[in-house]
Order: structure tokens, then sequence, then C-alpha cells
């Protein structure tokens, strides 16, 4: 079922969620926020919608969004098609040099080009580009995955960022698209997960807050009621304690890398709620599970 807008609200309401918003605005004009876009939010229409008009209205009020977007998906369905079976070594693509193909055209070709063209719909200036242009991401091999030596293929980390194009993109308010796939050596293609690629690039640019969407409420305790708030040493105290498991590690992981390099704040919200980054930047409930970075002593 589609997701749907509440009932009407009246008049007050109204006035008094715009005029909640200023106060964040203000805080977050000129700065910039790295979206990992993923999940329900990318599927559903509805959603898919209400997601492109959300980073056209943040870009029009001020707000840097940079979107590194996911896709596993709709990979899984054309190599379904072609009737390529995929394998998967702890969520990762193990990756040929035809998966490769696939993985590169679904990704730079399709969905970037269909997120890009649904935010430019509601006015956004949205460019797509992959982390192969502009020397954006380079790719080493991923060798070691999860403490095991393991051969992946063409399964890439990401071993540099050069962000001078989305310097160069924001300089003119436009707003960056990213297809996670690097620059391996020799300029090869290298397929990278969705969620590092957007973690390492949220810390290399410094960005005000990290945003992942994702298809649950935010961070479940041991009784599965989401936790608002969380340390690093409590993410990491979760992951210790199995209350956080399977695809939740890897997305912490990247949230704790990202404050490690420098970002305040990552946020682990429901995609599945309509405009639900709205509500995580411009209310003062927010949505989710924020992880905040712990000040190194004396700072
Ligand atoms: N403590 C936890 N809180 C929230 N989700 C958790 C937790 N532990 C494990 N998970 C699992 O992690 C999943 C999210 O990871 P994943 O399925 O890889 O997301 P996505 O498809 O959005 O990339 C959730 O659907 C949930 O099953
Ligand atoms: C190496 C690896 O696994 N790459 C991912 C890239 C896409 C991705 O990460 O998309 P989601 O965010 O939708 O999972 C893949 O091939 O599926």
């Amino acid at each position: 079922m589609e997701a749907q807008l509440p009932e009407e609200l009246s008049s007050e309401q109204r006035a008094k969620i715009l005029a909640e918003a200023l106060p964040y605005i203000r805080a977050f004009h000129g700065k910039r926020i790295l979206i990992k876009y993923g999940g329900s939010a990318m599927t559903q229409e509805n959603l898919k919608r209400f997601f492109a008009e959300d980073i056209a209205l943040l870009s029009f009020i001020g707000v840097k969004p940079i979107i590194v977007h996911g896709g596993g998906p709709q990979i899984g369905a054309l190599l379904k098609k072609i009737g390529k079976e995929s394998r998967f070594v702890s969520g990762l693509r193990v990756t040929d040099a035809e998966t490769m193909d696939v993985v590169e055209m679904v990704l730079v070709a399709k969905v970037n080009k269909d997120v890009v063209s649904l935010i430019n719909s509601f006015g956004g200036k949205a460019v797509g580009i992959s982390g192969r242009d502009g020397g954006l991401i380079k790719a080493k091999k991923a060798k070691r995955i999860a403490g095991v030596d393991e051969d992946l293929g063409l399964v890439g980390d990401v071993d540099k960022i050069n962000p001078e194009i989305i310097s160069c993109l924001e300089s003119s308010a436009f707003i960056p698209v990213v297809a996670p796939v690097g620059a391996g050596p020799g300029e090869k293609p290298f397929n990278i997960n969705a969620d590092t690629a957007a973690g390492a690039l949220s810390a290399s640019l410094k960005t005000e807050k990290f945003i992942l969407l994702t298809d649950v409420p935010g961070v479940l305790d041991s009784d599965g009621v989401m936790i608002s708030s969380l340390s690093e040493e409590q993410a990491e105290d979760l992951i210790t304690k199995g209350v956080v498991s399977g695809g939740m590690i890897p997305k912490i992981g990247c949230c704790l890398n990202a404050l490690r390099g420098g970002v305040p704040k990552a946020h682990v919200i429901d995609g599945r709620v309509p405009h639900a980054l709205l509500l995580e930047m411009l209310t003062d409930e927010g949505i989710g599970t924020e992880i905040v970075r712990e000040k190194a002593p004396g700072i």
C-alpha cells in the first residue's frame, strides 16, 4: 500500500509547524548534508516523490544536500532477468566483470538518472555522477571482509576521495546525486556498497549531518523500542552485545566512520515515513535515531 499523508491540519497547526522550522533553516543554511537514499523511499512511487520534493525544498532554503543512492534490489532484478544469480558475502555482492556491467548499467544509467529527473521535476537542479566522474571516488579492491580474507572480484573499498567535483557543482547550486561506483586501479569500475560510499563521502566532505534512510523506525533496543539518541560508545556497545545485528551492523559502522571523520551527527531514519527528511531536519522532535560524536578531551 502507498504511504498516505495524514488528515488536514488546522491553520494554527500549519503555522506552528512552519514557524518551528526557522531555527533549523537558519542553522543548516549553507551547510552540507549527506543523505544515503535507499529502501522503500527509493521504490514506492509516493515516497519517491516526497523524497524528491524534500531535496528540492532543502536546496531552495539554502541547504546543500548531497545524495548517495543504493539500488541493490534493482541490480538483483536485472541480474535475475538475464539468468545470473548473485552471491553475497557479509552483505556484499560478489562482482565478476559481467555483474559489474549490470551494476553500472542499473546504478548509473537507470537509478541515478531517475532520481535526478524526479528532483528536477520539482524545480531542483540535480546532477547525476558516479564515483568515477572527476576522480570523486578512487577504489581499491576489498580484501578483508569482517576480518576474513575474501576475493569478491570487483568489489571496492573507498581508497581516496577527491571532492573537487562536488564543490564545483555546489558552487553553481547544483545538487550532486552520486552512484556508488568507484574508479579502481587503471580506472576500472569497482562496485562499492552504497552505505560505505556514503559514510566515506560524508566524512571527507565534513558534512553537517549524515542521514541514512532505511526501512526500520531507527536503531531498536533489545525490547524492539526505538532509541532516539546514542553516543558513539553506546552504539558500539549495542553491536558488541548483539542488540544490533545483520544489515544494521555495517550501517552503524558507516555512521561511526562519518563521526570519526568529523561529522557531528549521524541519523538512521525511517524512509517509509512521508517527508522523513523534512521531519528530521526541520522539526523539534526529528525522527529516528541520532548518533552523536563524542568530543575529544579538551575540546
Ligand atoms: N537493533 C536493530 N535496530 C534496527 N534494525 C536492526 C537491528 N538489528 C538488526 N536490524 C536489522 O537491520 C536491518 C536494516 O539493514 P538492511 O536490511 O541492510 O537495510 P537496507 O535494506 O535499508 O539497506 C533491519 O531491517 C533489521 O532487520
Ligand atoms: C558491493 C555491493 O554489494 N554493492 C551494492 C551496491 C548497491 C547498494 O549498496 O545498494 P543498496 O544500498 O540498495 O543495498 C550491490 O551490488 O548491491
